[in-house]
């Protein structure tokens, strides 16, 4: 996917409004999340071919938060199991009506439903597999444990959840060390330092991350009983969780 390129944060604000996922940030969210998330590409292209390992045969397939369906495509480019359904799930509107323009011209040889709703709301079925690719960040931390229960109860037995975050090391000085080898990867990606100062504000109120052990245990109080961290860049990684 190709998209116009980020600038939203590249002029000095009076005031940096909180973040949200809108017509400006969908415009140029491809540009946005590959600048942004050290190895977003290789994530993506690996939850397909996990997507290929894990899909059984007359399940659903869910991408909670699917912004514009990139995940959605990796994983219809992988699986071949028969009656398989991909559910793609967003809350943005703006997200929504693109994601399904995408989806369209690339034309999916597995059937994709796309909703516009809030996740929380979703019922989770009969699914093999479940998708978060940067998607818990944005949602009260209070609410994350409900959000994995369901999706728990919702998986077959010996499926899985897909569970990519930003994550916040516990000691300071760990912290410091990985927020500036990210800051560092964007500036290598032609961002600013107003750029990331502004975004960092704007996103300072809206994405609460959590340690890598908070997940862990979040998971594990859900039911998991197997948790895979099998991609970690920076403050960016992603764990597979087996029911
Ligand atoms: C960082 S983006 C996800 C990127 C996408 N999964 C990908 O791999 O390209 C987070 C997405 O989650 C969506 N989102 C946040 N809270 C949500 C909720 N409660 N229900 C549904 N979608 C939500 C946002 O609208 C946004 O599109
Ligand atoms: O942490 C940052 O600076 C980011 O830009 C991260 C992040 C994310 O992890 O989702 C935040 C918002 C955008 O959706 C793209 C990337």
């Amino acid at each position: 996917m190709s998209s116009p390129k980020d600038a939203i944060y590249s002029k000095p604000a009076e005031q940096v409004s909180d973040f949200r996922f809108d017509e400006n940030v969908a415009e140029v969210f491809p540009d946005m999340i590959q600048r942004s998330v050290p190895g977003y590409s290789t994530i993506v292209d690996a939850i397909g071919q996990m997507a290929g390992r894990y899909a059984e045969a007359d399940s659903h397939l869910y991408d909670l938060g699917c912004s514009l369906g990139a995940v959605s495509l990796a994983i219809s480019r992988y699986v071949q199991t028969p009656g398989c359904k991909i559910i793609a799930v967003d809350n943005s509107p703006a997200m929504i009506e693109r994601c399904e323009r995408h989806l369209q011209a690339f034309k999916s040889p597995v059937p994709i439903q796309v909703l516009c709703e809030d996740l929380q709301q979703v019922p989770i079925s009969n699914a093999s597999m479940v998708v978060m690719n940067f998607t818990l960040q944005f949602i009260q931390p209070e609410q994350r444990g409900a959000i994995l229960k369901k999706i728990y109860q919702g998986l077959k037995p010996g499926g899985v959840l897909i569970l990519s975050e930003k994550i916040r090391h516990p000691s300071e000085q760990g912290n410091t060390l990985l927020v500036d080898l990210h800051h560092e990867f964007k500036r290598r990606n032609g961002y600013s330092e107003l750029e990331i100062s502004q975004k960092r504000s704007a996103l300072e109120n809206v994405m609460l991350t959590d340690s890598f052990a908070e997940h862990e245990q979040r998971l594990h109080q859900a039911g998991f009983s197997d948790i895979v961290l099998w991609f970690k860049c920076f403050n960016f990684a992603s764990m597979v969780a087996i029911k």
